[in-house]
């Protein structure tokens, strides 16, 4: 059977990927598997099918993901402040349907923000250690997922914007290239802490990055886990415009409204012109790191790692 495409069918994608790796499994561990799988994307796939939306409309419900649409612009906010707006793998799914709905309900711009002190603190480092600190059993379904998930932004259509309300780590950092427009208050920071959880770099930022600030500055964030601030964020091209905190707000608010009213099409066109030529490079790096990621992320020293995040205030105790 031929593999289904589009990059919003996921679902279908996952199966067609779980279903092709049953060969190398024993029989009852790749059926439990896949089982497992489709049971957790079940609910997204069911989202995903969904049709068209208004801009007007509450597009979705979901408790840590919320996605509102109003004056021409569709807001997707991570909500999950008391976890610092970790991603969870049901955010991750449920941002991609957000996005889906985005690319095609009458909003003319979409933006994600945070809720509380946090911007985002990326990946849920939760996802893929279980109670004992060991790596659990759905790297390959996590590397397909977090490929899709780029792969979302890759090809989103409208202009996309992030609102910067905070701190934001990893993930949260590295898609902000993929971006439109990144407006940030000055109390944001952006930290890509890999070699820290001896991880390597997504969201195609091992490209992206040093395309916009040359490599040096890329190696230091990217490399080194430097934490910039917003001016310095600003400084190296990955953040558009830096606001005080005190209006932030506001005036964010007030511009995104005005650019909302734009021809649509016209942005839309603008947008595909710009990125047409990127796009084959940005899925074959997208590509090449989740492969990477799949071969790393099975391996003690990053369970080791992630352990350490987990456990630290256990340790701290004793
Ligand atoms: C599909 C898979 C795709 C994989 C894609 C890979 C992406 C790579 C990355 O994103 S790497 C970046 C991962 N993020 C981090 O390393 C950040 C980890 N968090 C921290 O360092 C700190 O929590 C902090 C600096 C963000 C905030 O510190 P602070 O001391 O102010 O607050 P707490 O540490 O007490 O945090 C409050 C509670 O939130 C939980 N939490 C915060 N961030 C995460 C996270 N990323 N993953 C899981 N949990 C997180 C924290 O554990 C506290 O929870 P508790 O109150 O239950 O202890």
């Amino acid at each position: 059977m031929p593999k289904p495409g589009g990059v919003f069918n996921f679902v279908n994608k996952a199966t067609w990927d779980a279903r092709n790796a049953l060969g190398s499994l024993p029989k009852e561990t790749a059926r439990q598997n896949y089982v497992d799988l489709v049971s957790s994307l079940s609910s997204s796939s069911e989202a995903l099918s969904q049709g068209k939306r208004g801009a007007d409309e509450k597009a979705q419900e979901s408790k840590d993901i919320l996605v509102t649409s109003e004056d021409g612009i569709t807001k997707i906010t991570f909500n999950r402040p008391t976890k610092k707006n970790a991603i969870s793998f049901q955010m991750y799914l449920d941002i991609m349907h957000a996005l889906k709905n985005a690319s095609t309900d009458n909003s003319v711009i979409t933006v994600f923000t945070g809720t509380g002190d946090y911007y985002s603190s990326g990946n849920d480092l939760k996802n893929l250690i279980n109670d004992a600190g060991e790596i659990q059993d759905v790297v390959a379904m996590s590397t397909r997922l977090l490929r899709e998930f780029v792969n979302c932004f890759i090809d989103f259509p409208k202009p996309l914007v992030a609102v910067v309300n905070g701190p934001a780590v990893g993930i949260a950092v590295t898609v902000l290239a993929l971006f439109d427009a990144v407006y940030a208050s000055d109390r944001a920071t952006f930290h890509t802490p890999f070699s820290q959880l001896s991880q390597i770099p997504e969201a195609c930022s091992t490209y992206t990055f040093p395309k916009l600030m040359g490599p040096a500055k890329a190696a230091e964030m990217l490399l080194f886990g430097k934490k910039l601030t917003a001016r310095e964020a600003w400084a190296q091209g990955l953040v558009t415009e830096v606001f005080p905190e005190s209006t932030f707000e506001t005036e964010v608010w007030t511009r995104l409204k005005t650019y909302a009213k734009l021809p649509p099409n016209a942005m839309r066109i603008s947008k595909e012109l710009i990125r047409k030529h990127e796009k084959q490079k940005l899925y074959t790096v997208n590509a090449e790191e989740c492969a990477a990621a799949l071969e790393r992320m099975p391996r003690e020293e990053y369970a080791k790692a992630l352990r350490n995040f987990l456990f630290r205030k256990t340790k701290a105790k004793l």
